[in-house]
């Protein structure tokens, strides 16, 4: 069935013509309302985004404002604004309802692709909502956010929903600041889960010492200072699931108890007599390679296998620029009221520097740029020097052919590996070169072949 989008406009054709032109290009079947003056709730319950267009008048109306508000108040759909209006005017309560009940808004003119763009992102949320939250919403939904394009959201949702309808461990890899903690929290609320803990430990800050009893808690007595009996950060978990950041961190006698969790679900706490039962599904990440651990003995080579058993590799951000313009503006979204700044939007010279920044923070690293340039920025669109990305744009200009030719290749690798498991024969049958050309692609970057 054709995703459906809800327009509620105010007898403008162009507003209409747009909508028409989406459907034409696209699989979109809007249902046209015309001028809201019954209620948008419930109008349309096929409807899953909707696009309220403002023209000149009615964003200087506020009776027009006001019954909008009420009428977006009670609705479970994703709003996108259409401003029919150059800049956008200095008018608090338009502000605030922008802030409040739209995903986001866009000036017009604008490109139907843009539209289109923007109304797939919302799609995207709203199918990710409904997956995730079949019943009442327990966590905040910034927590389960995930941005990015379409190519990528789909296949990491694809994923992320499988892994939930089991209950094996999971093992999430990729530097720091990909989204490691976020999509491992995805799949336990998308899965059945969702209602007991989701508990997050970083194995690299348990001090060696402590480790045990921080994991597995401790009895009474057990040790100088232990004045009662304390919960572990696993029998916490139980009933839901328990997020291992920095696996590779974790000492190796505390892996080896473990593994025996791992193939038992039975744990005793430290100084305790008796065994129980924790019903706790393990996620694990790393932002380092474990095999090479393992080859080095620093980690278990059995814990890794059972570690190992569905696994998600999530690509740096340098590698994956088409995610960084969604993710940019979703920042820019979360972060503009802040400080009272008054920023209209990200300029183009900013989106251009963004893309060929290294970004070795990952996703992190661009939030936290967006989140001060915000607070910085002093004119009306964000510039590169506002987020202390100025240098690296001229950087961008002595860049050689053979450079960006050599990047491309590394990045279509990358993703044609992860996109087909590592499955080689896929993989060139994809890229459309001979297996003895992938090969040699593979040992020219240096790429490791474990997924
Ligand atoms: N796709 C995404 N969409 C929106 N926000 C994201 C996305 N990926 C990551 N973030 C945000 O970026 C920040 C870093 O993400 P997260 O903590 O999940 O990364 P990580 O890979 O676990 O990092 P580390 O290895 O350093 O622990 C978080 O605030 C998270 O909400």
């Amino acid at each position: 069935m054709k995703s459906r989008v809800l327009a509620v406009f105010d007898q403008n054709t162009r507003f209409h013509k747009l909508i028409k032109a989406l459907s034409s290009i696209h699989d979109w079947e809007p249902c046209l309302y015309g001028t809201f003056s019954g209620t948008i709730n419930g109008t349309n319950k096929a409807a899953r985004v909707g696009v309220v267009l403002l023209d000149k008048q009615s964003v200087q109306d506020p009776q027009y404002l006001t019954k909008l508000k009420q009428q977006l108040c009670g609705s479970r759909l994703y709003w996108l604004a259409l401003l029919d209006t150059l800049e956008l005017p200095s008018n608090g309560f338009l502000n605030s309802m922008l802030d409040r009940f739209f995903h986001c808004y866009q000036m017009l003119p604008c490109s139907v692709e843009r539209v289109h763009y923007l109304l797939a992102e919302m799609h995207e949320l709203h199918v990710w909502q409904r997956l995730s939250w079949p019943s009442t919403p327990r966590a905040s939904s910034e927590a389960l956010t995930i941005i990015g394009s379409q190519q990528t959201t789909s296949k990491l949702f694809d994923r992320i929903k499988r892994f939930a309808s089991v209950d094996a461990p999971v093992m999430i890899s990729g530097e720091t600041g990909t989204g490691k903690e976020l999509a491992a929290h995805a799949i336990h609320l998308a899965s059945s889960r969702a209602n007991g803990p989701f508990i997050a430990v970083n194995c690299g800050a348990l001090p060696e010492g402590l480790a045990q009893s921080e994991l597995y808690g401790y009895e009474k007595g057990a040790f100088t200072g232990a004045y009662q009996q304390r919960k572990g950060y696993i029998e916490a978990a139980s009933g839901g699931t328990l997020f291992l950041d920095e696996i590779g961190d974790l000492p190796l006698p505390i892996q080896v108890n473990l593994l025996r969790f791992l193939e038992s679900q039975r744990m005793m706490r430290v100084g305790g007599r008796n065994e129980f039962f924790a019903n706790v599904r393990i996620i694990a990440a790393t932002h380092v390679d474990l095999y090479k651990a393992v080859v080095s003995n620093t980690f278990r080579d059995d814990l890794y296998h059972r570690l190992n058993v569905l696994n998600i590799q999530l690509l740096p951000l340098r590698e994956r620029i088409s995610d960084i313009q969604p993710l940019a503006e979703f920042f820019f979204r979360k972060f503009r009221n802040e400080g009272g700044c008054c920023l209209w939007g990200i300029s183009q010279e900013a989106l251009d520097v963004m893309q060929s920044h290294t970004w070795p923070g990952n996703i992190r690293e661009l939030m936290n740029r967006m989140r001060r340039a915000i607070l910085h920025s002093d004119s009306p669109l964000l510039l590169p020097i506002d987020m202390g990305l100025e240098k690296r744009q001229k950087e961008r200009y002595i860049t050689s052919l053979e450079l960006i030719r050599n990047q491309a290749e590394y990045r279509a690798l990358c993703e044609s590996l992860t996109n087909n498991s590592y499955d080689l024969a896929r993989v060139a049958s994809e890229l459309m070169i001979s297996k003895i050309t992938l090969y040699r692609l593979i040992e020219k970057h240096n790429l490791k072949l474990s997924s």
